[in-house]
């Protein structure tokens, strides 16, 4: 990983042998990470997604970095939720309380989760309202290219069409240029009411990690990093369009996710 004050590399391609190796890495660059930014800035800002992310990031409440992470400095986002309760089964909220947030110390203040008591229009505008009051007093950094935030880390897990937080192929959310947290009503995947960070948020990020795990996964990983991509328009393949202007991307894969690159029916790919 690039030290402080290091040109970073815009981009990087970790595939793994096993679900156990990907996890243990992708742990060890959370608490990296989280450490620079501590260092750096006092605090750490990271927004999470759900699906298969976060059991991936269950080392992360295990020794040594139960004890070594500084857990009080953490501040947790979400760059997707879907409208639901938040006791609710699909509840992104519910599933990263369950399975990290009440394993570790991170304060409930610095907790934000999305407001499920109203329509997905206003708990999009409430969300976005306060990362802008973070923003103001600098817990979250600011973009000097856009004036986004800047979070530390944004982790996201890929679905197997391609889509990353809740911004799914084709879909008109991939074009808001505006605003930072917008919702969807129609999402292809159930539930269908979303709130989702926007692509500028998501691309100003200090850090990106995505993550894909499965053979199912294997043909979106292929259309998200291959180089040539023969017919394909961008919109098809969300998770291609997560490219930071000013951070480092870093793909989690394991080898069936990997297979079709593998396969030689690919070229060189895009990340390093
Ligand atoms: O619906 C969603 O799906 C993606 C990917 O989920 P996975 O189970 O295929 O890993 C997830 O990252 C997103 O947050 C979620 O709302």
């Amino acid at each position: 990983m690039a030290a402080s004050g290091e040109p970073k590399k815009k981009s990087e391609l970790r595939v793994f042998e096993s679900l156990d190796e990907l996890a243990t890495d992708l742990a060890e660059y959370i608490a990296q990470l989280s450490e620079i930014s501590v260092k750096e800035r006092g605090c750490f800002t990271i927004a999470l997604s759900g699906g298969s992310l976060i059991s991936l990031m269950g080392k992360l409440c295990e020794a040594p970095y139960n004890k070594t992470v500084d857990w009080t400095k953490w501040y947790v986002f979400w760059a997707d939720e879907r409208a639901v309760a938040k006791n609710h089964v699909d509840s992104n909220y519910k599933q990263t309380k369950d399975g990290f947030l009440s394993k570790v110390s991170i304060l409930n203040s610095h907790v934000y989760s999305i407001n499920d008591n109203v329509t997905v229009e206003d708990a999009a505008g409430e969300y976005e309202f306060a990362i802008r009051q973070m923003v103001k007093i600098r817990i979250i950094g600011v973009s000097e290219i856009n004036d986004c935030p800047k979070f530390d880390l944004i982790l996201l897990s890929m679905g197997p069409d391609g889509h990353v937080a809740s911004l799914f192929p084709q879909h008109p959310a991939l074009e808001q240029k505006e605003e930072w947290v917008t919702y969807i009503t129609n999402s292809p995947k159930p539930p269908p009411e979303r709130i989702t960070f926007t692509l500028p948020v998501i691309n100003s990020a200090s850090n990106v990690a995505l993550v894909a795990t499965g053979e199912d996964k294997a043909m979106a990983v292929h259309l998200a990093i291959a180089d040539a991509t023969d017919g394909l328009d961008a919109s098809s393949s969300p998770a291609r369009m997560i490219q930071p202007t000013d951070g480092k991307l870093v793909w989690f894969i394991d080898k069936p996710a990997a297979s079709v690159l593998d396969a030689g029916n690919s070229d060189s790919p895009r990340v390093e």
